[in-house]
């Protein structure tokens, strides 16, 4: 599990080291991990493996991230590597400056360096005399060298790159789209212009292959879109890590999802391991019926209950034979918790079990046909953190625009906006309705809903790591499927997650299940290397998952 926090919370664990006069060695420390990471991917350039005869560029800006930057440039610079630094801001660091300076390292000022928003801003005294280069020719030393650090902006940035560094960056980026073979690019603490505790990602930035953070991961580490362009993580330990509290956000990785996936006992029954009442799929739209259940066969689930029309009926028992179908109403037949809505859409007998879910008190995953009208119950009352719905942006966008709508929020932000920060639209989502909301996309987030008047917390999780080839019809159905297993079993063993840590109890567990459900999706859609699956295939790689690892 990776711990995320925000760039405050990492603050306030080093302040008490910052008042003690430790600054510089907390520095030093960063430093010292992000030459070594920098050295690792220097090596692989040079084909015998030395470091003498690289070159390194360091893009330095004018707060600490800059001095981590210098102070790195040094340590490379000892080990033989050619450093230049170019300045991107009106002042920097005076004792990395000095450090890279002693130990032979050219450093340069960016002409047209605007510091903040200050175009004219003068440099200051102690950079005023180093040699100036234009924008073309720091493109070239950036495109020959071997690396580039990025140490412009770290957690300390207020919006994206700016001025003539974000052009550069441009033209570098343009540069890159026709010679993909360019130098290796590694970020100091964030990508530069990355919002460091939302993920947002402002054009342009500097796509990195590797990013080099300090005393914990930030929240734009897990979660997109930062996720996507900070490449792979190293955190180094810099004596901040005991005092660091309250982290934002969970990263579940493969192992914690393996090991926490709840497992029968041999005392379990079917009924013990949970039942999972399903309402999907109408005569129009049977596949997503299907699939669903299919995808909870295979997760294990302890029974199924299927309600719908004959036609429908006819075609989840040709799948799953295991299925129990019949055409009850959600009040007449006892569940752990149900899946609503998938491929439900014109089709009054399925729509009102639906609406019977979603005021039923039971644990409910709320996916597609049933989002609307969850949202439209928000105007009853709060949802429960027990219901958990399912949008990806766009469905998000239209429960935001039925909370506008009622006056539960003025502010409804488009798809648009809410892929360029999903967490914080997940989080804002969950407040609103009273629901634990799962938003899919690049990472998947799910968000409880938490309680300001009865000081519950939120919890927030993130999921990475699916295959993108997920993006085909019927891939929700199937997480749906997966989702209402795990969901079942919690609502029949509400402490069956709590190995998770604290915040997997009481209304936390149910963020935690559509974690590991969304966590077994993403793995499903790799187990057999990277390519093609569709539902079917999918629903199979579930049970292989779940089957093969061993815990
Ligand atoms: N505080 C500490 O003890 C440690 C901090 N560390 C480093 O310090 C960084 C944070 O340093 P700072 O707080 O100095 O902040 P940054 O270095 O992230 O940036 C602050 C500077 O950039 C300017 N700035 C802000 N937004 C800008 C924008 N959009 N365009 C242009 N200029 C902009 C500000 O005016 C300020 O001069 C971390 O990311 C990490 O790299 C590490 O050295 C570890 C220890
Ligand atoms: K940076």
């Amino acid at each position: 599990m990776i711990d995320a926090y925000t760039g405050a919370s990492v603050r306030a664990a080093e302040q008490p080291l910052l008042d003690a006069g430790y600054g510089d060695i907390l520095m030093r420390r960063a430093a010292l991990g992000l030459s070594r990471v920098c050295e690792t991917h220097l090596r692989r350039a040079n084909r015998k493996g030395l470091l003498s005869g690289t070159t390194a560029i360091i893009l330095v800006g004018s707060g600490n991230n800059g001095g981590d930057g210098l102070w790195a440039g040094s340590f490379l610079r000892r080990a033989g590597v050619m450093v230049t630094a170019i300045l991107t801001g009106s002042k920097a660091h005076p004792q990395g400056l000095k450090a890279l300076r002693a130990l032979g390292g050219s450093v340069v000022r960016l002409e047209g360096q605007d510091e903040a928003s200050d175009p004219n801003a003068e440099p200051d005294a102690s950079i005023a005399g180093f040699h100036t280069v234009d924008r073309g020719q720091a493109l070239s030393k950036l495109t020959s060298a071997h690396l580039v650090v990025d140490a412009v902006l770290g957690t300390g940035a207020s919006g994206g790159l700016r001025g003539e560094v974000a052009a550069l960056v441009q033209d570098f980026n343009a540069f890159q789209r026709t010679s993909p073979t360019g130098p290796r690019i590694v970020a100091c603490d964030v990508v530069s212009g990355v919002d460091a505790d939302t993920g947002e990602a402002p054009e342009p930035v500097l796509k990195a292959h590797a990013t080099v953070t300090f005393g914990a991961a930030k929240v734009a580490h897990v979660v997109a879109p930062g996720e996507q362009v900070s490449g792979q993580l190293t955190v180094i330990p810099i004596g901040i890590e005991e005092r660091l509290e309250d982290p934002s956000v969970f990263r579940l990785e493969a192992r914690d999802i393996l090991k926490a996936w709840p497992r029968p006992t041999p005392t379990d029954t079917k009924y013990t391991r949970g039942v999972l009442g399903v309402v999907a799929g109408t005569p129009s739209y049977p596949g997503a019926a299907i699939m669903s259940t299919n995808a909870a066969v295979n997760s294990g689930a302890g029974m199924i209950r299927f309600l719908g029309d004959a036609t429908t009926r006819g075609m989840v028992l040709a799948q799953s034979p295991e299925v129990v179908c019949s055409d009850d109403q959600p009040w007449d037949v006892h569940v752990q918790a149900w899946l609503a809505g998938p491929g439900v859409a014109d089709d009054e007998s399925q729509s009102a079990r639906v609406q019977a879910v979603i005021e039923s008190p039971e644990p409910a995953v709320l996916d597609a046909g049933a989002l609307t009208p969850a949202a439209q119950a928000v105007a009853d009352g709060r949802l429960g953190a027990q219901k958990i719905l399912t949008p990806h942006a766009g469905e998000l966008e239209q429960v935001f625009e039925w909370l506008k709508g009622f006056g539960v929020t003025d502010d409804a932000p488009d798809r648009d906006r809410i892929e360029a920060a999903p967490v914080h639209w997940a989080r804002e989502a969950a407040r609103l309705t009273g629901a634990t909301v799962l938003l899919k996309g690049a990472t998947t987030i799910i968000a409880s809903p938490g309680s300001d008047e009865d000081g519950v917390e939120q919890v927030c999780l993130s999921i990475g790591q699916a295959s993108p080839w997920l993006a085909t019809a019927g891939s929700g159905d199937t997480l749906a499927g997966i989702l209402g297993t795990v969901v079942a079993h919690v609502a029949e063993h509400p402490d069956a997650l709590r190995n998770l840590g604290a915040w997997a109890r009481e209304d936390g567990r149910w963020a935690a299940a559509a974690a590991l459900g969304a966590g077994v999706h993403a793995l499903a859609s790799r187990v057999d290397g990277e390519g093609p699956v569709p539902p079917t295939v999918l629903a199979a790689n579930v049970r292989k998952v779940l089957r093969t690892t061993r815990q």
